[in-house]
């Protein structure tokens, strides 16, 4: 079983090397000459050198006086192999570098841009640390062997090389060669194949180890308030204990194979002098014969370990591989379609779902997938505020993502100014409608560009804008840059509500006609929070601003109060819309639960202070008058 496993790792070990040569022919073709080339001098050297002893040197001895044109021509013809071999080197190295990061750097590109193409629901079955290394260790695990492979491919060439040429010397030392580069290629295989498990250990280890380790540094404050240092500091310790035993094995392999590696061709070396010496008697050879053989011999030993490289990273280069392919081989992207809305309408956009179902894919493709949401039906009309309510896994957060196509109902449509949202261009759909969700994502870089993020025509005065409507403008402005303050990674360097307020900010910068909004503000004061919404429905708010349809996932009374219409979802339906008032009245499941958050937000008020940030003074005063209270 484990030979077979190693036969079927060799077989795709080979198929990947396959590939890689396919992608890379002209670059390969470079390093194999080099190789080739190399090779050639190196049995060519050894015949030189054979020359050089017998026909120049030995016959000097016997006269007792140099010839000096031999001495000359022996030294030239020395220094020619010299430089040819350094060509041939550099040309193996270069090639074999160059195809190796090409395709590193190919494969990167290809895993990150399917990364990007991948519907989020792909997204959420992979974990950070999984996606990580496949971009990286696993791309470059999957090419490594390509660094030995022009070499071995050369050596092979070379080896076949040196038996010709020991045939045309004589055949007694032809059969020690016989006898021993089969044997020093078996002991290449035996070598790798007892590495292949040891290898594939580490690497697993390797994995294992930064995990713990990533997961530690990413839990940092669960691990300190809960006083898990001490244990998690031996997890880690004991993970790390499995590695280093894990590579002392590697070590030990390669200490017990590498002495004998290396004396086998200085074995072979002994035999060509044994059986040279009897046939130099038998003056079958000729000094001259007798030392080039056994110079190829010496000679010989390194490039053959090149066989060997190539054999012992196939298993980690077919695991990198097969991580590689999972992603490329992955599906469920969304393709989009070609219709453009007008980019140039600064009308808020309308938004309707009709009889939408939808059930998110099972973890495991044998599991039934789980119904989230049916016979879902409602418009939010242009320039309209409607909030989604309902309780805790309702699928409020669901209709958000629906709403700007992170995902595709199973049935029903979702259209956007009456087209469907599937038929949209990428560009289109992101112009028009905006999500921003309750936990912020800020790029270690400047407020401007966290709020600009490159898009064409946003100037300092539309992210000032946006930063006003999203009541950010106050504590950017106290920065010690301004838009310039670089935020640290995540925005660190920020409180939960200015990270909230500054991704508002982002998506009211793109102006677009549709604003979902997941609890987009649940970090932010409530008065702030009621006064943004109030500031994004009014469009007199900010001069040349133009007011959105929103869509707000809302939990305060004081925010649902403001929408023009709620929507009250249980377990994936609709139960109940009208306004705030009506279901109030009407809908007893919803004023128990809008009672409810009241009462969450009477303690959480008593317990945490929200940002300190006061709420400007119109629109505070404005919305004492419209809160339903
Ligand atoms: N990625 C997912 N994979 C599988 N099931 C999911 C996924 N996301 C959500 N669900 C399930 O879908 C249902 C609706 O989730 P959703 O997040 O839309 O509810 P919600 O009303 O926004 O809840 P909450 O108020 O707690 O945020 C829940 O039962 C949830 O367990």
């Amino acid at each position: 079983m484990a030979s077979r496993t190693s036969r079927d790792v060799l077989g795709r070990g080979l198929a990947v090397l396959g590939r890689a040569i396919r992608e890379q022919p002209r670059i390969f073709a470079v390093a194999v000459a080099g190789s080739v080339l190399f090779g050639s001098m190196v049995v060519g050297s050894a015949y030189v050198v054979g020359a050089v002893v017998g026909d120049v040197v030995v016959p000097a001895v016997a006269r007792g006086s140099v010839e000096v044109g031999a001495l000359a021509l022996a030294a030239v013809a020395l220094f020619g192999i010299s430089v040819l071999r350094v060509a041939g080197i550099f040309g193996r190295r270069l090639g074999a570098g160059y195809m190796q990061y090409r395709l590193q750097a190919a494969y990167r590109r290809r895993v990150t841009r399917r990364y990007l193409d991948l519907p989020l629901s792909w997204h959420q079955r992979n974990a950070t640390g999984t996606l990580l290394s496949n971009a990286n260790s696993d791309v470059e695990a999957a090419w490594y062997p390509i660094a030995p492979l022009p070499f071995a491919v050369g050596t092979l060439v070379m080896l076949v090389g040196a038996v010709v040429s020991l045939f045309v010397t004589d055949w007694a030392l032809a059969l020690v060669g016989l006898a021993v580069f089969p044997a020093l290629f078996a002991l290449n295989v035996v070598y790798s194949r007892r590495m292949a498990p040891r290898q594939a250990r580490a690497q697993r280890l390797r994995a294992e180890v930064s995990g713990i380790a990533h997961e530690s540094f990413d839990g940092a404050l669960v691990v300190k308030t809960m006083g898990r240092e001490a244990q998690e500091t031996d997890r880690f310790a004991a993970r790390a204990g499995e590695l280093r035993d894990a590579l002392i094995a590697v070590g030990r392999l390669r200490g017990v194979f590498d002495p004998v590696l290396e004396t086998l061709p200085s074995l072979g070396t002994l035999a060509v002098l044994v059986v040279g010496t009897v046939r130099l008697r038998q003056e079958a050879i000729s000094v001259a014969e007798l030392v080039s053989v056994a110079f190829l011999f010496t000679v010989l030993a390194f490039p053959v370990r090149a066989i060997g490289w190539v054999l012992a990273e196939l298993p980690r280069s077919v695991a990198g591989w097969d991580r590689v392919r999972r992603v490329l081989d992955a599906t469920g992207e969304m393709p989009y379609g070609d219709t453009e809305l007008d980019s140039a309408d600064p009308r808020p956009a309308t938004l309707a779902f009709a009889d939408v179902w939808f059930g998110y894919e099972p973890a495991e493709a044998h599991l039934p997938g789980t119904e989230v949401l049916g016979e879902v039906s409602f418009t939010v009309p242009a320039g309209k505020t409607v909030a989604l309510v309902g309780p805790t896994g309702a699928g409020k957060s669901t209709i958000a993502g629906l709403a700007v196509r992170l995902v595709d109902p199973r049935a029903g449509t979702v259209t956007l100014d009456g087209a469907d949202v599937r038929r949209l261009t990428a560009a289109s759909l992101a112009r028009t409608a905006a999500l921003v969700a309750q936990v912020p994502f800020i790029f270690d870089d400047t407020v401007r560009a966290n709020i600009t993020l490159d898009r064409p025509g946003i100037g300092d005065d539309d992210v000032w804008a946006a930063l006003r409507l999203a009541e950010a403008d106050g504590f950017v402005a106290a920065l010690p840059d301004g838009l310039d303050t670089r935020v640290g990674e995540r925005g660190t360097s920020l409180s939960g509500g200015q990270r909230q307020r500054l991704t508002l900010a982002r998506a009211l910068a793109g102006r677009p006609r549709l604003l979902v909004l997941d609890d987009a503000t649940s970090a932010v004061d409530p008065r702030v929070e009621a006064a943004i919404l109030a500031g994004l429905r009014s469009s007199t708010a900010e001069p040349g601003a133009p007011a959105a349809t929103i869509l707000v996932v809302a939990y305060r009374r004081a925010t649902i109060a403001l929408a023009d219409e709620v929507i009250y979802l249980e377990q994936g339906r609709v139960v109940a819309r009208g306004t705030h008032s009506e279901l109030l009245a009407t809908v007893p499941g919803y004023a128990d639960l809008v009672t409810a958050y009241e009462q969450a937000e009477v303690e959480q008020a008593e317990q945490r202070t929200y940002d300190e940030d006061e709420v400007t003074p119109p629109l505070a005063s404005g919305l004492e008058i419209e809160v339903d209270r």
